[in-house]
């Protein structure tokens, strides 16, 4: 095939050669506008076409500088289509435009399709019922107590590595604790510290982030799973069983599900001596804890089951017993077995976070602080807030006050009516959004307006899960039908563990090789720790106690933007996830035939010259304006795009926020003697890009 190379250009140009180029979408376009065919891009070889070629992210960026803000690349039998500006993705893939490329093309997924590579009306489905189940009034305040329950976990860990005085290997004791915030996001409080479910997570998402999407092994063995045993010993390589891991999360998600709908009951509650015990084992004696708790919104999960759902709580255990095999000794473990603090000890592959020890302290939990009655899915529509109220349009002030009110956070959610900085959201009748030719840049797409109707708040304090579970796009699902809510559920695992993770390492190490703005940082944590000490004693030793929390973010401009500033550079999905042509149609009058992946070039968008003055440098000042407030930059897309954006970015700001600041407050984080800048900086892709081997030296702040 021949195509046009209107952009062919050497990669060692200059600047503003570079500048002028990658961005010029008008004049790529002028000079192709008679030519109608496809995009520029790579031939490549027969058959495979470029994928030998692509090395990661660096490869977009090189195709980018090499053939513009727009190219096609062939990956096999997938054509690929990148859209590498931010004007082109704002016109292309986000608003009304957008919805002709909303579908994923035919993923991995083990089960059903789910939330990350469902199509269509499935898709649209499970991401509604999603949506509406977070979209509540007390979503922030959820996701808070799970992250800082992990935390608290996180720092006691981080202070034993850190008075061994040598390199550490961060990501180890941050994984765990991404992948727990996820499941006490959802369940509604953190899983207890020793239980065998934490540790089943534990392995699950170690053998996750070890996942290589990029090997041509996996990708074979995600096609034809019995290939794997063979491939490995003829390679001696290992490859992660991608459904195997899969399965195993769906099987624990599943008890999680049938305790919530059998009667037990997840209810968070606030506790400064929070329950060690686990709620599927309800009848073991308290165990020890070790971990020092934050005040400031510690939930772990409580339990209360009537008598007669018992056996179904212990067959429950059962069903999971035969399910891992790296776990399966913990979940084999007899509820009434169960000694306190020991249980988990004797684990293969233990989880060195969790092995740490400390203090004791017998669980309190009142029977008060839970929850008696058993809801069952019809008692529980019948309290939850009913499903007319949740889809009719606003007939009052008040009514549409609120959804005012919640405007934010239904941007936070991905479903931005409005693009950042622009226009408030104002109520409108669909028909007027329908039939407006004229749409602004970032115009709400019909589905993300219909889903804008229907916000709620959760006066129950119900669990996120049972939120999702009482939703009536999942009305009748049983164990039979399920796919695709246990697909849709291990996705939020998929999606939301090792993206956190990466990010929190670029971060930390992109601050580690800049200590000037480190400093900065930890003194502005300082400042603000300090006032608001202040405001709540008068005893200058209360200060120690004052936990960050996510409403301190207004007041620390400087550390959010060294956080985007690492998530612009770190780009932990260097794109988009394929977003699928559903018609032949036209981007700047190159055709992309039906069926074309079309992806935002999120690692060349966030390296624009155009937008970013020497894109390639760490330079957080750049994200604040002349009086020190922060401007989120326009072409910043770490979460991707359009209606398909991330479902979990408000969650993964809050943890890079509290998580950095916290570590920032008691640590220094500083590079280790030996490391040399290039190789401390290499990145690979696995599930995500990621920093290859990040080692740090953490030094106590006195
Ligand atoms: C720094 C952290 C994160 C990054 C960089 C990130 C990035 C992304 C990106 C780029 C997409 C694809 C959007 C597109 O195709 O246009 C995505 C989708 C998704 N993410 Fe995240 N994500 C993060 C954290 C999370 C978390 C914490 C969760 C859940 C707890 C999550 C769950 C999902 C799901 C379910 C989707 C699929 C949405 C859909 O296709 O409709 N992500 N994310």
């Amino acid at each position: 095939m021949t195509r046009s190379h209107p952009k062919k250009r050497n990669n060692s140009v200059d600047m503003d050669i570079e500048a002028s180029t990658f961005s010029s979408t008008a004049s790529i376009s002028t000079a192709l506008s008679s030519t109608s065919s496809l995009p520029p891009g790579p031939s490549g070889l027969p058959v495979v076409g470029s994928a030998f070629e692509y090395k990661g992210p660096q490869t977009n960026l090189k195709w980018t500088e090499q053939y513009g803000p727009i190219y096609y690349v062939r990956m096999g039998e997938k054509s690929l289509v990148y859209l590498n500006t931010i004007e082109l993705v704002e016109k292309y893939m986000e608003g009304r435009n957008g919805e002709q490329f909303l579908d994923r093309p035919m993923g991995p997924a083990a089960f059903g399709e789910g939330l990350l590579f469902g199509s269509g009306e499935r898709w649209k489905n499970n991401k509604r019922a999603f949506m509406k189940a977070m979209h509540t009034n007390t979503l922030l305040e959820d996701m808070e107590s799970a992250v800082q329950t992990e935390l608290a976990i996180v720092l006691e860990n981080l202070h034993k590595k850190a008075a061994k005085g040598r390199p550490t290997r961060i990501g180890d004791l941050l994984l765990p604790a991404c992948g727990n915030v996820v499941s006490g996001f959802l369940l509604g409080g953190s899983l207890p510290r020793f239980c065998p479910e934490r540790e089943s997570l534990h392995m699950i998402i170690k053998n996750l982030q070890g996942v290589d999407l990029n090997s041509k092994l996996t990708q074979i063995t995600l096609k034809y799973p019995k290939m794997r045993e063979p491939l490995k010993r003829l390679t001696f390589r290992d490859i992660v069983d991608v459904h195997g891991t899969s399965r195993r999360l769906q099987r624990l998600i599943r008890q999680w599900i049938r305790q919530t709908r059998t009667g037990f009951i997840f209810r968070s509650h606030t506790s400064s001596t929070p329950s060690t015990q686990c709620p599927f084992h309800f009848n073991s004696p308290a165990a020890n804890t070790s971990a020092e708790h934050a005040n400031t919104g510690d939930k772990r999960l409580s339990l209360s089951t009537p008598q007669s759902n018992t056996n179904a709580a212990a067959s429950s255990d059962n069903e999971v017993s035969g399910v891992t095999d790296e776990s399966s000794e913990a979940i084999k473990t007899p509820t009434n077995e169960m000694s306190p603090g020991n249980e988990f000890t004797n684990l293969a592959g233990h989880s060195e976070a969790d092995q740490q020890e400390g203090t004791d302290e017998d669980s309190t939990d009142s029977d008060e602080d839970i929850f008696k009655t058993p809801i069952t899915p019809g008692s529980l529509t019948k309290h939850y807030i009913s499903t007319e109220s949740l889809l009719t349009v606003p007939k009052d002030d008040t009514r549409a006050e609120e959804i005012m009110q919640n405007e934010a956070q239904l941007t936070s959610l991905g479903f931005s009516s409005v693009a950042p900085g622009e226009q408030p959201f104002e109520p409108m009748e669909p028909s007027a959004l329908v039939d407006t030719p004229d749409c602004p840049k970032t115009p709400i797409t019909e589905f993300q307006w219909q889903f804008g109707r229907e916000m709620s708040i959760n006066e129950q304090h119900f669990s996120i899960l049972q939120r999702i579970l009482s939703q009536p796009e999942f009305a009748g699902v049983t164990e039979e039908n399920d796919e695709e809510l246990l697909q849709s559920l291990v996705d939020m695992f998929f999606g939301g563990v090792t993206t956190v993770l990466s990010a929190l390492e670029f971060v930390l190490m992109y601050l580690s090789k800049n200590t000037t703005m480190q400093m900065l940082a930890q003194q502005e944590i300082a400042r603000v720790l300090a006032a608001e000490a202040e405001r709540v004693s008068d005893d200058p030793t209360a200060q120690a106690d004052i936990k960050v929390t996510w409403s301190m973010r207004e007041q620390m401009p400087y550390l959010r933007a060294c956080i985007i500033e690492g998530l612009r550079l770190g780009s932990v999905t260097p794109s988009s996830l394929p977003h699928v042509a559903s018609v032949e149609t036209e981007i700047e009058d190159f055709i992309i035939p039906k069926n074309t992946f079309v992806l935002a070039g999120i690692y060349s968008l966030h390296r624009d010259p155009k937008e970013y003055l020497d894109a390639h440098e760490f330079r957080p000042q750049r994200h604040l304006d002349s009086e020190g407030k922060l401007t989120v930059p326009r072409s910043y897309r770490p979460f991707g795009v359009g209606a398909r954006r991330c479902v979990g970015e408000t969650l993964a700001e809050m943890e890079l926020f509290i998580f950095t600041a916290a570590i920032l407050q008691e640590f220094n984080v500083k590079s280790p003697a030996r490391s040399k800048k290039a190789s401390a900086m290499e990145t690979h892709m696995r599930i995500v890009h990621r920093l290859k081997d990040f080692k740090c030296v953490l030094e106590k702040r006195k």
